[in-house]
């Protein structure tokens, strides 16, 4: 049977190697920090200009009739997925480590259709590191094969939760009492990388256990979840259910016994979601 979307997946990596070089290269004259919805969720002409890169590279490719684009600086088409050929785009995915020259900028590039992720691709570019998973085809990094970590003991575990860009007391308050919970169940320790992206390829090659978050956005986690899955690792809703792409809150974990425990300690907050549909409790 033909194999309708190895050309795209392999188009796909050469895009997020090729606007990777874009980032790395974009001096002091393109950190122009902008703000979005809070004076801590920046975004730079280096997000702007690289997603239009991309775009264009696709488009070009895939042409704009069928195909359905949702990108973290544009969303010319409403986060809402169809059963249409859809990309998922998170230009650059730590935009503040990117200001800053913290060494963790991922482009992230994921393919939906109908409904279901097809394929995922992240480049950590600063590291120059490949993360690429077809559904049903496994996960690799620069072509060697990733698997989470075999860990089913919380305490012999290293978490990730990331603080986001909300800074309202009230939920800063639940997610350091969140971390502080874990912290204290005790784990080995929490990390955090500044971009989800990265974050969920850490579980998938097994350098952590889990990374959760709530407040993230489609485009940050959609090509990860490709690749925590088949690296052999689960995703979760916070409160336990199915995994919801648009929700904006995920636990991507090693496997269930790992993410069950972490979700036990997990302070919910609501968070508007993607698409605009009313958010579950
Ligand atoms: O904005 P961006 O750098 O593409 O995405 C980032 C996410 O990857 C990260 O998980 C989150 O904690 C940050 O607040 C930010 O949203
Ligand atoms: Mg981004």
């Amino acid at each position: 049977m033909e194999d309708k979307w190895q050309e795209a997946y392999e188009f796909a990596v050469e895009v997020a190697r090729k606007a990777g070089a874009e980032i790395r290269k974009a001096g002091d004259s393109e950190i122009k920090v902008n703000t979005k919805s809070s004076s801590v969720d920046l975004v730079t002409q280096t997000d702007q200009r690289v997603e239009k890169i991309i775009f264009s590279a696709l488009k070009g490719k895939f042409g704009e009739g069928c195909h359905r684009f949702i990108g973290e600086e544009s969303t010319v088409d409403s986060c809402v997925l169809t059963d249409k050929p859809t990309w998922i785009i998170d230009p650059v995915d730590g935009t503040t480590n990117f200001v800053h020259g913290f060494p963790f900028v991922a482009v992230s590039i994921a393919f939906a259709v109908n409904k279901e992720l097809e394929f995922g691709v992240v480049y950590s570019c600063m590291e120059d590191k490949m993360y690429k998973a077809r559904r049903g085809q496994g996960a690799f990094c620069d072509d060697e094969p990733i698997y989470v970590s075999d860990v089913k003991e919380i305490k012999k575990s290293i978490i990730i939760s990331e603080h986001g860009t909300d800074r309202s007391p009230e939920k800063v308050k639940k997610i350091f009492s969140t971390m502080q919970k874990i912290l204290c169940i005790p784990v080995h320790g929490l990390r955090g990388s500044g971009t989800a992206a990265t974050n969920m390829c850490l579980v998938a090659c097994g350098a952590v256990e889990a990374f959760f978050e709530i407040g993230i956005h489609c485009w940050d986690i959609a090509a990860g979840a490709v690749i925590v899955r088949e690296a052999g690792g689960i995703i979760l809703d916070v409160n336990g259910g199915p995994f919801d792409l648009m929700s904006r809150r995920m636990v991507s974990a090693n496997n269930e016994i790992i993410a069950n425990r972490i979700i036990k300690e997990i302070e919910i907050f609501p968070s508007p979601r993607d698409d605009g549909k009313p958010q579950l409790e």
